[in-house]
């Protein structure tokens, strides 16, 4: 008796009358591993005939598969420079280890020239034709094949192909069915079939669960945590002023204290309306950091480098004062990437603002928020940043790390108050949220907590209650 699989086949068949396995497989949407093994069965029930053929292919290798998706070395090196010069040590630093595969293939391809360790692009943009062809391997020509090859892109390999030839169409009687109609039982055709048997023992299909990606619901649980605790959340964007991301929390613009991090410039530069909130700012710098502050430096663009710049952005809208508010965002700062550092990563800044507010105050919020995160042991430590005086570093206990430093928490100076016209005390905080999020899903490498790897995500193990 024929299986509804077997017979899928031979459906496609009578009407081309002969297939290869590979064409089989996509007409019927089985697997070719499947196809092969009913054209075994078809075979020995003499209704097909088969050939056996080998066929040479081109295979992305893993490195090959790495380019097709990210681009080639030299394609990345001339998006980078972007049409402009810039030193070969600049560049090195960013592209790692690609960094001597892009020089050389692209100095090769004359798409450079090097002068006095600078990288001078002879072109804006570019993209390989190896590029294209990782994309559309059938369509390549004999020379970029051959590239890709010396390149170690693609490698030469042989498959298996079945060739089946319909030579005989399948009785009535040798159709099983499992679905018994009213038109076979009023017709009386079911006579003429055989009744597929149930298999009981047969496995279901492995449906896969939809759900959150870990990282994210931990994000969502520490919002709740915040809503939970009162406090509003307020989102502004990546692209940021450094009027916001500095200027305003007392960050002068020519001093190491601007440098406590580095961070990544945008080019162009924002506007500020608020004329009054901008002179503030400049007499207060002037005043206290004694140097000439610069309108053109505050407008400047950069990817905000602390979700402090949110904060700042509250404190210059003229809150009404008691408020309650936090942001949960990415923020950017250049750096190595390596099992604990990213170069973009969430933070989670807070800031009340209240008549009676103590630092006391302060410290007890900040161990209620860990608490509820669930790290019940906490420890404080004197601290610098530019924008608070008294500052703290909040330490908490983890199980497998020990103590680790948190949070970087303080009151608002008064210059930053006075500048934005608020006659009230605030407390603010930043907190890295990675290193907590790997605490807390017991991971032990940052980049686990943005895999794509689809296997990795459906399989961990991470409970979030
Ligand atoms: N923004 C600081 C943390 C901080 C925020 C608010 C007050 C004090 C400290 C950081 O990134 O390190």
């Amino acid at each position: 008796m024929l299986s509804e699989n077997e017979l899928k086949i031979l459906f496609f068949l009578k009407n081309v009358k002969k297939a290869n396995s590979v064409e089989i497989a996509k007409n019927t949407g089985l697997s070719e591993s499947s196809v092969l093994s009913l054209i075994e069965l078809l075979k020995e029930k003499g209704l097909v005939k088969t050939e056996v053929i080998y066929q040479k292919y081109y295979a992305l290798t893993e490195e090959g598969s790495r380019r097709k998706e990210k681009g080639l070395p030299e394609d990345i090196l001339i998006s980078i420079l972007n049409g402009k010069e810039k030193e070969l040590n600049e560049i090195k630093n960013l592209m790692g280890n690609d960094f001597n595969i892009a020089i050389s293939w692209a100095k090769k391809k004359g798409l450079i020239e090097i002068e006095g360790g600078k990288i001078i692009p002879k072109v804006k943009t570019y993209t390989s034709s190896e590029y294209y062809a990782l994309n559309n391997i059938d369509q390549a020509d004999k020379n970029t094949i051959q590239l890709l090859q010396r390149r170690g892109l693609i490698e030469e390999k042989e498959r298996k192909i079945v060739i089946v030839e319909l030579i005989r169409e399948p009785a009535e009687n040798e159709i099983g069915i499992s679905n018994l109609s009213r038109d076979l039982i009023v017709s009386g055709a079911w006579e003429k079939f055989k009744f597929r048997k149930y298999n009981v023992e047969a496995f279901p299909p492995y449906y896969t669960i939809s759900k959150k990606h870990y990282f994210k619901e931990f994000l969502e649980k520490v919002k709740d945590i915040m809503i939970n605790l009162g406090f509003k959340e307020i989102n502004t964007g990546y692209i940021e002023m450094e009027f916001y991301n500095f200027d305003l929390l007392f960050q002068p613009q020519d001093h190491p204290a601007r440098e406590i991090h580095d961070s990544f410039s945008v080019e162009g530069s924002g506007k500020i309306e608020d004329k009054e909130l901008l002179n503030n700012v400049k007499q207060i710098h002037e005043k206290f950091w004694k140097y000439k502050w610069r309108q053109d430096i505050t407008l400047r663009l950069m990817l905000r480098s602390q979700t402090t710049a949110t904060t700042a952005r509250v404190l210059a809208s003229k809150p009404k004062i008691p408020i309650k508010t936090f942001t949960l965002g990415k923020v950017f700062r250049p750096d190595a990437i390596d099992a604990t550092h990213l170069i973009e990563f969430h933070q989670l800044d807070g800031l009340i603002i209240d008549n009676n507010f103590t630092f006391r105050d302060l410290l007890g919020v900040l161990k209620e928020i860990f608490y509820r995160l669930g790290i019940k042991e906490i420890k404080f430590k004197p601290a610098y940043f530019p924008f608070t005086e008294p500052s703290v570093e909040v330490y908490g206990y983890l199980e497998k790390l020990g103590w680790v430093e948190m949070c970087g928490a303080g009151l608002l100076r008064p210059e930053i108050m006075s500048a934005v016209g608020i006659d009230s005390v605030a407390g603010a905080w930043g907190m890295g949220i990675e290193r907590l999020a790997m605490s807390f899903l017991n991971i032990n490498d940052i980049r686990l907590l943005y895999s794509t790897n689809i296997d990795y995500i459906r399989n961990v193990k991470i409970r979030i209650e």
